[in-house]
């Protein structure tokens, strides 16, 4: 079954101050022309500059902007992008990239105070007086949720991979569309390079030389989970054969996203990976390490018919065969929830690592 690409989620304005002083016409026929190009599409969550009143044609940042990444994402060469590019200075501007840092934006504890922790859990330990139990539910077929299943040590390793690799070169940066909204996080591929503009199809980022790999400890966790969700089938669904509702997979690609507390993600689907995966239901599996999210997730594009789920730090959700296509998104981030072990061991700033482990 052929798949529409449509992955659309925010456009990116990244003129500086003087571009948007002196081409605010050249904008808006470019921006006329961007329309039409992209206006099969529905944006499923933030903001599009280029409509903006005047007031708020700001960038809608909620991070200090000293710590928020850049980049231009090549235009496929379509000749509406090129006119448009043209009209809006675009064309020449190379990417400017600042490295996020996931764990040292500011003092979290000056930020948080102390009162917001648990008096329980100040310690830099797991608290063994409330230990975290592991559970195992089968969503809907298909979609599997593992809560608390990536260990301490693991979700801390995480992090710290995560944070060195996303510091250098490709490393997180905040995507978003040549001529609109930024999505709200950050973000740095592994395996494969992604963009909301480009997908899969070309390298986007002139600071990237080569692709970063998928840390093989990060591989094996995967493997683990996948196999962990296939026993579960055979012993709730009595299905001999669990592959066939939850394909195995090995994954070559990686995208890593960091929220904030202000971060979100509107529903959309996943599908930008080649049609023989999707087609096979090759499922997405997705680490959660950090502040919890609120997690929504349904069949429709509609946010007041979608269920919600909690997923906090140490969870794994899984979704392909049937569920490959479910709508799905994030809709807050909720501070102080994460471990303050794993914070006191990573010094993690407020808010949310996601992994989500696909094959392409
Ligand atoms: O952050 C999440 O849980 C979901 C991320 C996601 O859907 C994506 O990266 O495509
Ligand atoms: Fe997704």
């Amino acid at each position: 079954m052929p798949i529409a690409k449509s992955r659309r989620r925010t456009r990116v304005d990244l003129r500086t101050p003087a571009d948007k002083n002196s081409s605010q016409k050249s904008v808006n026929a470019a921006n006329s022309i961007i329309q039409e190009d992209h206006k099969s599409l529905s944006i499923c969550d933030e903001e599009k500059s280029p409509t903006r009143p005047k007031g708020l044609h700001q960038d809608m940042d909620s991070e200090p902007r000293k710590n928020v990444s850049r980049y231009v994402p090549r235009a496929k060469s379509n000749p509406k992008n090129r006119r448009a590019k043209e009209l809006t200075g675009h064309a020449e501007k190379q990417a400017v990239i600042t490295p996020f840092d996931i764990c040292t934006c500011y003092n979290r504890k000056s930020l948080m105070g102390e009162t917001f922790l648990p008096a329980r859990n100040t310690g830099n330990h797991i608290d063994t007086e409330h230990p975290i139990t592991e559970t195992r539910q089968i969503l809907r077929p298909g979609m599997v949720l593992l809560t608390n299943y990536i260990s301490l040590p693991e979700q801390v390793n995480i992090i710290n991979r995560c944070r060195e690799l996303g510091l250098g070169p490709g490393g997180f940066c905040q995507p978003g569309y040549q001529n609109g909204a930024k999505l709200r996080l950050q973000m740095m591929c592994l395996g494969k390079m992604w963009d909301p503009e480009t997908k899969y199809e070309e390298r986007s980022r002139s600071d990237v030389v080569g692709t970063l790999s998928i840390p093989d400890d990060f591989v094996l966790l995967v493997k683990k989970a996948l196999s962990d969700a296939h026993l579960l089938i055979e012993k709730n669904e009595i299905m001999k054969d669990a592959e066939k509702m939850l394909p195995g997979m090995t994954p070559d690609v990686c995208i890593v996203n960091f929220y904030t507390t202000h971060g979100k993600l509107g529903l959309h689907q996943d599908r930008d990976e080649s049609e023989d995966s999707l087609n096979k239901g090759l499922p997405v599996i997705s680490f959660s390490v950090g502040d919890s999210a609120e997690f929504l997730y349904g069949d429709e594009r509609d946010i007041s018919k979608a269920e919600s789920i909690l997923l906090k730090s140490g969870d794994v959700l899984i979704f392909g065969g049937q569920s490959r296509h479910i709508y799905h998104g994030v809709t807050s981030i909720i501070p102080n929830t994460a471990p303050p072990a794993l914070l006191k061991k990573t010094n993690l700033c407020p808010g949310r690592l996601n992994l989500t482990f696909r094959h392409f």
